[in-house]
């Protein structure tokens, strides 16, 4: 009897973007700068000088966009809403035509049978928060629940799921460890403090849904599970750090209330010892919990490594994507294991999944020839399956992402579209996966 990949009826099947990425304008119809905005114009910041002045024009091409979603039969659209644009100096003022973009948005989903669901912070921090120390100001908590509130009322009914937070660790790790993100700081010291306010603040966001919201909320983490390099005690302890400081950190505050013992042991003197009163903030109820995955590490110990001690260590006889990330669909299903155990049965969406691989240039009106990423998704909504057989709570799946787009600082060439879009003409022309993927939902998977 061959295997089947139905999946549960009523499985939500979407796609996923982010506003800074997709939408353009950036600094249109009051909306005031983000750190993106600003790193972007930083020179030598982003790969062939690339921004998201223009990126896929979303904001003009909203309309057609929704209706490439609605080619696909996707029932559901992630997407994340501009701070800055809501509140150009990210407290205070509002800016009411910010908030009508997402209300049109919103609107046009509902009209063609698409589910809005709203990210309220995918990076692009207002810069005016960022000059009175962004992530490093506690008051920030207090700052992300104005902004929450302001977008409760305004779309709260219309919007059913809500996520705080994308990917918390990308921000810190990015943003303030390493640097190759905005804000662009480089400090062990900052790191740890701005990973548990946005903790705080993502409890804030939680807690001020309560008082008003009358649907579902969560936070998305992005997950790597992590894999010893050999069995000595070395590898194993330096998978067990590499593991917390991605998959535990941001996860633990806010399931657990507590922090993993291993932050303390790869930060030392630069872990602050947090005041145990934060942590019945950023504690809360969630409705859902997002999982982001693409990859899998494999790690080994290295003295000289900062501050994890830790490298990850490239797999032979295997298909690596452009972004330079092993394609390993069992970490997929491991991943799922791993968060049941530790944090239970909380009811789970896959928020994102995707690859990135290079697409020849397309012909006037062809569909773009794209094999390794339809294996990539065919291979992962397997493994997730198999996840489900296995009693996971998988409600839906996101694949990352509706359109190519701008990949942060790696620019526009890193390419993880459904649809292929053509940057100097703004054409979309759709890729052989997203004709898969179409079938895939018009089948709840049956035909994988
Ligand atoms: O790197 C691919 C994606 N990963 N998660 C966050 C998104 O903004 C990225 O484009
Ligand atoms: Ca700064």
């Amino acid at each position: 009897m061959t295997q089947s990949y139905r999946f549960p009826p009523g499985f939500h099947w979407g796609a996923a973007t982010s506003a800074y990425q997709i939408e353009g304008s950036p600094l249109a119809d009051g909306a005031g700068p983000s750190i993106w905005e600003r790193f972007a114009h930083t020179p030598g910041m982003m790969a062939n000088g690339d921004t998201g002045d223009i990126a896929c024009d979303h904001y003009h091409r909203y309309k057609d966009d929704v209706q490439l979603m609605r080619a696909l039969g996707l029932q559901g659209y992630r997407f994340s809403i501009a701070w800055s644009r809501v509140l150009p100096e990210g407290t205070g003022r509002i800016n009411q035509k910010g908030v009508d973009f997402y209300s049109r948005l919103v609107d046009e989903l509902l009209e063609n049978g698409i589910e809005p669901n709203a990210t309220l912070f995918h990076w692009d921090l207002p810069a005016a928060l960022d000059d009175r120390g962004g992530w490093l100001n506690r008051d920030i908590a207090h700052w992300f629940a104005e902004y929450a509130n302001v977008m409760y009322k305004a779309l709260d009914g219309r919007v059913k799921r809500w996520s705080t937070l994308n990917e918390p660790w990308v921000v810190t790790d990015g943003g303030y460890l390493h640097g190759a993100l905005a804000p662009g700081h480089r400090s062990k010291y900052e790191a740890p403090i701005a990973a548990h306010n946005l903790m705080r603040a993502s409890g804030a966001g939680i807690q001020a849904y309560r008082a008003v919201g009358k649907h579902e909320i969560g936070v998305v983490f992005n997950i790597e599970p992590k894999y010893p390099a050999s069995n000595s005690p070395e590898d194993i302890a330096a998978t067990r750090r590499a593991h917390a400081y991605m998959n535990e950190q941001f996860a633990d505050p806010a399931l657990l209330g507590s922090y993993p013992p291993e932050l303390k042991e790869i930060f030392g003197p630069a872990w602050p010892d947090f005041p145990e009163d934060d942590f019945k903030l950023t504690q809360q109820k969630v409705d859902f919990v997002g999982l982001n995955y693409y990859t899998r590490a494999v790690v080994k110990h290295d003295p000289n490594a900062y501050p994890l001690k830790a490298v990850p260590v490239k797999q032979p006889n295997t298909t690596y994507t452009e972004t330079g990330w092993e394609v390993y669909e069992q970490g997929f299903t491991d991943m799922f294991t791993w968060f049941k155990q530790r944090y239970g049965d909380i009811p789970l969406y896959v928020t994102e999944n995707g690859s990135a691989f290079y697409d020849a240039p397309v012909a006037e009106g062809d569909v773009v020839q794209d094999p390794l990423r339809t294996s990539y998704l065919r291979k992962h909504l397997k493994a997730m399956h198999h996840a489900i057989e296995q009693g996971v709570n998988l409600k839906g799946y996101y694949a990352w992402s509706l359109l190519d787009n701008l990949e942060w600082s790696l620019g526009f060439a890193k390419r993880f579209g459904l649809y292929h879009v053509d940057f100097a003409t703004q054409k979309r022309t759709p890729k052989a996966t997203a004709k898969f993927y179409a079938q895939v939902i018009e089948t709840n998977g049956a035909v994988l």
